[in-house]
């Protein structure tokens, strides 16, 4: 089951459906604190434990999670940056029997769990603040986020104060946009999401392991998927898309070319002509290596096929309104996001439905944080991919990865997410050092 995404204001939302459908807010914080108290037992171990608990229910969740700990024979330590504002906090002060100590006096302690701030933080903390916060997580054996690392935007994943980097959060009936957009999907460290009773509904989720379309055993090469792909001006692109997508389970890959093209599997046919109106065609893929050739791009769009446009095929598009009516995935880096969509407003979870929705199309909105929109509103945050992934020709790998998903059946947005997904796992097995080659390889090892 994908982890859902909701913003704060959803979170607040489904938070007081739960309270209407009557679950008292002190029992979704009761189930909060206890979770986190078993999250920091699970991962942190037992060692003397600072909590650090801000005014609101963020606070509340750690005088809870405080006498859990304490009853599950922790030493712990509470220490309050101010009295809680929010009843429910209020409620879980009261519970807890311990002394609480002054925030700015507390001392450094093995485990630090953070319950300052989560989605209700507003502006940047006081510069005094996020500085002792900053020394107590930098000292910290094992330091641990309450929902969010306090000055994390929940919406955004932006940074209103310079934070430290966390081993642990754990996260509260949905994950927020911001433990999967960067730069604060850096700092959350294992991203642990805790079910507290409330039913988050949402068309914003975490992409995870596809659940790819079994082999047919009556089936044949083109049931399994024909890609077509069209070569350009720099052929290694296109080698490089095409054999992912012969390595990603697609039955039959074709690049049309007009010279021949060296590196490609022999497996993969090569042919002068771009017949498109092949019928078998499962997925016509355009833009590795295309070059500045618009009639290449013209030509694909005349076909009534699905169709991944990648790399220089989006700079070749023009109007995003040119692609209403066709099948298109497409898969920007920042660079082409901007030069097909230009400035948009917002995070990038809502450029990258605005870019959908103007498009039509599904996009891939490439970066240490992909995400993949389509123009019914659905949002897929991929999971953290290794940094290593950044080196030339990753890219084209990914094209030919969803292009060989959407021939093997799967409809556009699921092809693209199960594209991301694989993607990122082959790059964690192909290892640090992999160039793009490398990643090929690795591509069947995590079908
Ligand atoms: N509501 C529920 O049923 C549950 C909530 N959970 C936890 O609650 C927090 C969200 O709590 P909230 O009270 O809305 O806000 P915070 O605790 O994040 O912030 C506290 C309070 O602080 C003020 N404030 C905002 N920014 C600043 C700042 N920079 N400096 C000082 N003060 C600031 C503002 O007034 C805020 O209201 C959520 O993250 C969960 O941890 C549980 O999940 C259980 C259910
Ligand atoms: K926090």
């Amino acid at each position: 089951m994908s982890r859902p995404i909701l913003t704060a204001e959803q979170m607040r939302a489904a938070e007081a459906a739960a309270i209407d459908a009557g679950i008292a807010e002190t029992v979704l914080m009761e189930q909060a604190g206890r979770a986190l108290a078993e999250a920091v037992r699970l991962y942190a171990g037992p060692r003397e434990t600072l909590i650090l608990c801000g005014p609101g229910n963020n606070g509340g969740d750690g005088y809870v999670a405080a006498r859990f700990l304490k009853n599950a024979g922790y030493t712990v330590r509470v220490a309050a940056l101010a009295e809680p504002t929010a009843d429910a906090a209020k409620w879980a002060r009261g519970q807890w029997d311990g002394p609480v100590e002054s925030f700015a006096a507390a001392t450094e302690a093995p485990i630090i769990i953070d319950c300052l701030f989560g989605t209700g933080l507003s502006r940047g903390l006081e510069p005094v603040v996020a500085e002792r916060l900053l020394l107590l997580v930098d000292k910290a054996l094992v330091a641990v986020a309450c929902d969010l690392p306090s000055g994390v935007a929940s919406d955004d994943g932006t940074l209103l104060s310079a934070i430290g980097n966390y081993d642990l959060t754990v996260s509260f009936g949905a994950l927020k946009p911001a433990h999967r957009l960067m730069p604060a999907m850096s700092r959350m460290g294992r991203t642990v999401l805790a079910d507290i009773g409330i039913d988050p509904g949402a068309d914003w989720f975490e992409i995870e392991r596809p659940d790819l379309p079994s082999l047919d055993p009556a089936g044949h090469k083109y049931s399994r998927g024909l890609v077509h792909c069209l070569a350009g001006q720099m052929p290694g692109a296109i080698v490089l898309a095409a054999t992912a997508a012969a390595k990603s389970g697609a039955g039959y890959v074709r690049v049309s070319t007009s010279l021949p093209i060296s590196g490609l599997p022999s497996s993969v046919v090569q042919s002068g002509g771009a017949d498109l109106q092949d019928e078998r065609i499962g997925c016509i893929l355009v833009g590795p290596g295309l070059g500045d050739v618009p009639p290449v791009l013209t030509l694909a769009l005349t076909a009534p096929k699905p169709i991944v446009i990648d790399a220089d095929g989006i700079g070749l598009v023009g109007d995003p309104e040119r692609l209403h009516g066709h099948d298109v995935i497409l898969t920007p880096h920042e660079g082409e996001f901007g030069k097909l969509f230009g400035k948009l407003e917002g995070s990038k979870a809502e450029r990258a439905l605005e870019a959908a929705r103007r498009s039509q199309s599904v996009v891939v909105y490439k970066g240490p944080d992909t995400l993949v929109a389509a123009p019914d509103g659905r949002l897929g945050f991929a999971p953290p991919a290794p940094a290593w992934l950044a080196t030339a020709g990753t890219g084209d790998v990914l094209a030919g990865m969803i292009a060989a998903m959407r021939a093997r059946g799967l409809e556009a947005f699921d092809a693209a997410c199960a594209g991301v997904w694989l993607h990122g796992r082959a790059a964690e097995a192909a290892g640090p050092h992999m160039i793009a080659d490398d990643l090929l390889e690795a591509i069947p090892s995590v079908l």
